[in-house]
């Protein structure tokens, strides 16, 4: 299932005197159906350090294995495939195809693996059933991002990677987005990990991870995680 596992990963960019260091000596592993927060300043490496785990990029160094695959020995083709297969993304901006429905987002990303969720009852989940035929020009931002997530989840993925999915809504709507993803984790064992800038989000996580210059900072644990509910932000 959804383990990630990170040895001794360094990611740099650029050549000798004006290389940056995005990520360097990050070593971690997480279970599955683990909800991870990952915080951090602006340029600490957070998107790095998922885009790694989502195979968008691969380390300078070190070791990236996520749901049993070592992305560091596959190839791109390889890579691919794991995207597809294995991880639902969701960003800031909701990314969605704008001449295409909600419904019809959806069963695009159903449509790339095996074994898909059914879109309209993931649509149902997200509250979305009455706008399902409706474009993303046509919906609110927390509309579409429910939308985003229904079609992250819609590929069954073992691992979701969200970089700032409440970053751009309101506070109802981002609860709402929280509580699809914190449920996702808990009630069917998949690894969530998700970038925010709000630290009151810690308090949901059974991990909370803090990057600072590129490093791991601090990796704890919350014995008793708050449900999203619960927290007010
Ligand atoms: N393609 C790139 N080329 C050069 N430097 C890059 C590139 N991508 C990221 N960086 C640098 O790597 C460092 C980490 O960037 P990253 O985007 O991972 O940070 P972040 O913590 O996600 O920041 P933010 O919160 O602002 O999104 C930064 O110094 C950034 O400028």
């Amino acid at each position: 299932m959804g383990s990630v596992r990170l040895s001794r990963v360094a990611k740099t960019y650029g050549r000798e005197e004006t290389r940056v260091w995005a990520l360097r000596e990050v070593t971690l592993s997480v279970e599955p159906g683990t909800f991870v927060v990952i915080l951090g300043p602006s340029g600490s490496g957070k998107t790095t350090l998922l885009n790694l785990i989502g195979a968008l990029d691969v380390p300078s160094e070190g070791r990236v294995e996520v749901a049993g695959h070592d992305l560091t020995r596959s190839t791109e083709a390889e890579r691919a495939r794991f995207r597809r297969h294995k991880v639902g993304f969701v960003f800031q901006f909701f990314n969605l195809v704008p001449t295409l429905t909600a419904r019809e987002n959806v069963l695009l990303a159903a449509e790339l693996v095996p074994h898909p969720r059914d879109p309209d009852a993931l649509l149902a989940a997200v509250g979305l059933s009455h706008r399902k035929h409706h474009f993303p020009g046509e919906l609110s931002g927390g509309e579409q991002q429910r939308v985003a997530v229904a079609r992250a989840l819609a590929k069954n993925p073992e691992v979701i990677l969200a970089d700032e999915p409440t970053g751009s809504l309101d506070s109802q709507s981002g609860a709402q987005v929280l509580a699809l993803l914190w449920r996702f984790a808990r009630d069917e064992g998949r690894t969530v990990l998700m970038v925010t800038h709000n630290q009151a989000l810690a308090q949901i996580a059974d991990r909370v991870l803090r990057l600072k210059d590129g490093r791991i900072v601090e990796d704890r644990r919350n014995e008793e995680p708050r449900t999203p509910e619960e927290v007010v932000w």
